[in-house]
């Protein structure tokens, strides 16, 4: 069976660990049960020469952990992972890795949802216990733009169409910041001051994504996360400067960083890369940026994890 779990760009400014989007830029599992107990794992594409082969694999944990949640040993793997999401860039690369792993599992265990897909509610519940924040999770699962939240024991999450007006670009460096790391730098506390202006600005974002992109602009502040992460990425934080200060573009940092994305925006109608508006908007950024940046705009991905077939 294969699974395509989507790219994902994660905080959106003010959101820290809530607010997401899912991106058309994918990773392709293809698994099957060996009746041996081998493990094979394949990788081609982003992270190829990279990841472990063995156990370590994130995708492999995240099948082990879906067995063993439902009473089962996970026996012996055939795993190849056609990788499009870059690592530690902000793309929310591990959760697609857990998202798929979880939901090729649970297909392989004979569970879907009501559609007769994936059983979402069941894969976002692991995933985001894996991972740890819902917020790339979220809209890896659900697809769109995700608000997601913890409520007791359980994740909750609710997935929203962006405006059609919004168009995600990215900025993509070469050089990667780990996740862990851009945690690491975080203060134990903020101050309510702060607290209050995220708070502000985060339900702005969703005002804005989903219907007034014109405050798309005043959204894309936080003072919860990005300065405090400034020292581990001070090019990201220079662009994402340049291009609010010269270009008047909304950017923030992606997911943990070091990717940039701009949400760029037409005053009216569909908001394409081919569109003038877009392409003028994606021009600067390219200008501003300079040779050391992928500029890609992309899609915002609407349906959010697929597994066509649950047969092995
Ligand atoms: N497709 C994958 N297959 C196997 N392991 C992966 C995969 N994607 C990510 N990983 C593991 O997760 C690490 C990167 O995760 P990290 O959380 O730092 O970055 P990210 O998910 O790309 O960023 P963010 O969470 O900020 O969007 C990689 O170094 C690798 O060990
Ligand atoms: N909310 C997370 C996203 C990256 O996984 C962070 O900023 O650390």
């Amino acid at each position: 069976m294969s699974v395509q779990a989507p790219a994902t760009s994660a905080n959106l400014g003010p959101g820290f660990d809530a607010l997401g989007l899912a991106l058309r830029l994918y990773n392709t599992f293809e698994a099957s049960l060996r009746e041996d107990g081998e493990l094979r794992v394949r990788v081609e594409g982003e992270g190829a020469d990279e990841v472990p082969l063995d156990e370590r694999h994130l995708v492999v944990r995240a099948m082990r952990e879906t067995f063993e949640r439902a009473g089962e040993q996970l026996p012996g793997l055939d795993l190849t992972c056609v990788n499009g999401v870059p690592h530690a860039r902000g793309l929310g690369s591990s959760s697609s890795a857990i998202v798929g792993g979880v939901a090729a599992a649970s297909a392989l265990l004979g569970r879907t949802g009501p559609d007769g897909g994936p059983d979402r509610d069941g894969v976002y519940q692991i995933a985001a216990d894996i991972e740890g924040h819902p917020d790339n999770v979220a809209p890896c699962v659900y697809g769109g733009y995700t608000v997601a939240y913890r409520d007791g024991d359980r994740w909750g999450a609710v997935s929203l169409a962006p405006d059609p007006r919004v168009l995600p670009v990215l900025c993509v460096p070469e050089w990667r910041l780990s996740t862990e790391r851009a945690r690491g730098l975080l203060p134990e506390r903020v101050a309510h001051g702060d607290a209050a202006f995220n708070a502000g600005r985060a339900a702005l974002m969703t005002a804005a994504v989903c219907g007034h992109p014109e405050a798309l602009y005043a959204a894309t502040r936080d003072r919860l996360h990005e300065s405090y992460r400034a020292p581990a990425m001070p090019d990201t934080l220079d662009l994402i400067r340049d291009l609010r200060k010269h270009e008047k573009l909304p950017a923030v940092v992606s997911g943990a960083g070091p990717t940039v994305l701009v949400l760029c925006s037409t005053g009216a109608g569909e908001a394409s890369a081919d569109s003038p508006e877009i392409a003028g908007q994606v021009d600067s950024i390219r200008r501003r940026a300079g040779k050391n940046w992928d500029i890609r705009p992309l899609l915002v991905e609407l349906a959010g994890v697929r597994s066509p077939s649950p047969h092995p």
